[in-house]
């Protein structure tokens, strides 16, 4: 049995809907379907997901939508047109879609975010199935209520709980296709939570590690993972085989094919991932498995984020002063910020965090803190960084991969604000300025995947 999700592009207009149905019908093993609200149907274009978001904010700001609303309801709308639904089925589909949309933010505005964002896969999902039996097929749209998909109750950031996974082994059992809506869940208590955005990908790999899927597919709109984000650098290298390791870390830093939260359940129930085209569904496409092998090249690939800042504290002897991380820690879990990365020196360290968690107010908080509480020689607050990572399993094994990259950096007069190889040496970050970022990717790229490099090959040590 295969789990396939269909992401937002895959199912941005009828056309694109009559390939995925294509697809569903070529493989009898694809029984499980997870789709993704309609996305662009080209780059100037707004997902359904952004339109419910506008539609929600605005409810709760002026207390009606219309034109947001009837926004959201046109898109679909002219799919089912163009799939040629039946009209009195089309109606019914917008009435209940209309339903969700009438919710009341009342003293919950989080609360009716999530639920007036969740309408966007749910409406998909119905009408996909509906468009399914049209073709002759058995399918059926299933709640995620109804089947058991519980998570924990934080708006907007959902986490799957253990007791879901017994509660969906029994879709397994189910006739016929079962198509599921991506993105939300619900608390045991009934209440419709979402995951982060891109979530939909969580889903699948939920519904592959509950139901033990051979295989869980994710359908987009490129034909692999390439080696470097393929918006910044034309044709990049095709990514075969990567591992679910190597995968997380590109996924955390800027490889948004697919999320990085997504990978955890497959990974545990070792179930393969492929990330395959709709628009090429010949193509091979990218799968993420637990081994492979690594004598080829050591870096598997290159990922940046920007929106970083770092914490820079220093005090002489700090080496020596028992439990200074722990607190310098504490103080920021007391504010409720997570952090990313803490390289440090013998007298000094730096804590670097994501900057949507610390604005101003926050900022000179913490800093009064530390200098208050730590007695520190010296604080201060970087901005707009960017993280840059270079990831790959052979790099344990390989001489000379940092020497290699600081110097193409240097080659491209790229300014490293800080470097830190994780202790699995599966990867290794470079913390640049956001304007170099680009430029930084570029330089790592033509040193690792193209004949450019300038600097001699080391062998392999081991
Ligand atoms: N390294 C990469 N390899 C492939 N695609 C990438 C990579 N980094 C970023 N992307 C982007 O991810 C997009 C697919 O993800 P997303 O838009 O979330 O798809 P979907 O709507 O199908 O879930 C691609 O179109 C591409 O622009
Ligand atoms: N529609 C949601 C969830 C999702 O996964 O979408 P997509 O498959 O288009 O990335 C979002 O836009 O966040």
């Amino acid at each position: 049995m295969k789990v396939a999700k269909f992401g937002g592009t895959s199912l941005a207009n009828a056309e694109q809907i009559r390939k995925v149905c294509q697809i569903v019908r070529a493989d009898k093993e694809r029984r499980i379907v997870v789709v993704s609200a309609p996305g662009k149907r080209h780059p100037s274009d707004t997902k359904v997901t952004d339109l419910l978001i506008a539609y929600a904010q605005r409810r709760l700001n002026e207390g009606e939508a219309a034109s947001e609303k009837q926004a959201v309801i046109n898109r679909f709308v002219e799919i089912m047109e163009g799939l040629e639904l039946p009209a009195q089925l089309s109606r019914e589909i917008v009435a209940e879609l209309e339903e969700s949309l009438a919710a009341t933010p009342a003293d919950q505005p989080d609360r009716f975010v999530d639920a007036v964002k969740a309408a966007g896969e749910d409406t998909c999902a119905k009408l996909v199935a509906a468009y399914l039996r049209q073709l002759g097929e058995q399918a059926e749209y299933v709640n995620p209520r109804e089947a058991g998909l519980y998570v924990t109750d934080e708006a907007g950031n959902a986490q799957v709980l253990p007791e879901a996974y017994d509660r969906l082994q029994s879709l397994r059992q189910r006739q016929g296709i079962v198509v599921f809506p991506g993105f939300f869940g619900y608390t045991p208590d009934g209440v419709l939570v979402t995951f982060s955005r891109g979530g939909s990908d969580i889903t699948g790999s939920i519904l592959a590690a509950a139901v033990k899927a051979d295989l869980y597919e994710n359908f987009t709109d490129v034909d692999s993972v390439y080696a470097v984000n393929p918006n910044l650098i034309a044709n990049p290298k095709e990514i075969r085989v990567i591992t679910y390791r190597e995968m997380r870390e590109l996924a955390y830093s800027g490889f948004t094919v697919f999320h990085e939260e997504a990978l955890l359940p497959a990974f545990r129930a070792g179930i393969p991932v492929c990330i395959k085209n709709t628009n090429n569904p010949a193509a091979p496409g990218t799968k993420i498995v637990s081994g492979r092998e690594t004598k080829d090249a050591p870096v598997a690939g290159i990922a940046s984020d920007k929106g970083f800042c770092s914490i820079y504290v220093s005090k002489y002897l700090m080496n020596r002063e028992i439990g200074f991380g722990r607190r310098l820690l504490q103080i920021l879990e007391e504010e409720g910020i997570s952090y990313e990365h803490t390289p440090s020196g013998i007298d000094n360290i730096s804590v670097i965090l994501r900057e949507r968690f610390f604005d101003e107010k926050t900022e000179s908080r913490v800093i009064k803190r530390i200098m208050d509480e730590l007695h520190v020689d010296e604080v201060s607050v970087e901005r707009n960084l960017a993280l840059v990572m270079i990831v790959g399993e052979g790099m344990r094994r390989s001489v000379g991969v940092c020497a290699r990259a600081t110097a193409a950096l240097a080659n491209a007069r790229v300014n490293l604000e800080m470097i830190n190889q994780g202790s699995s040496e599966v990867s290794m970050i470079f913390g640049v300025k956001a304007a170099d970022a680009d430029k930084a990717v570029l330089a790592l790229y033509q040193e690792f995947f193209t004949a450019q490099s300038t600097f001699p090959q080391p062998a392999a040590t081991r």
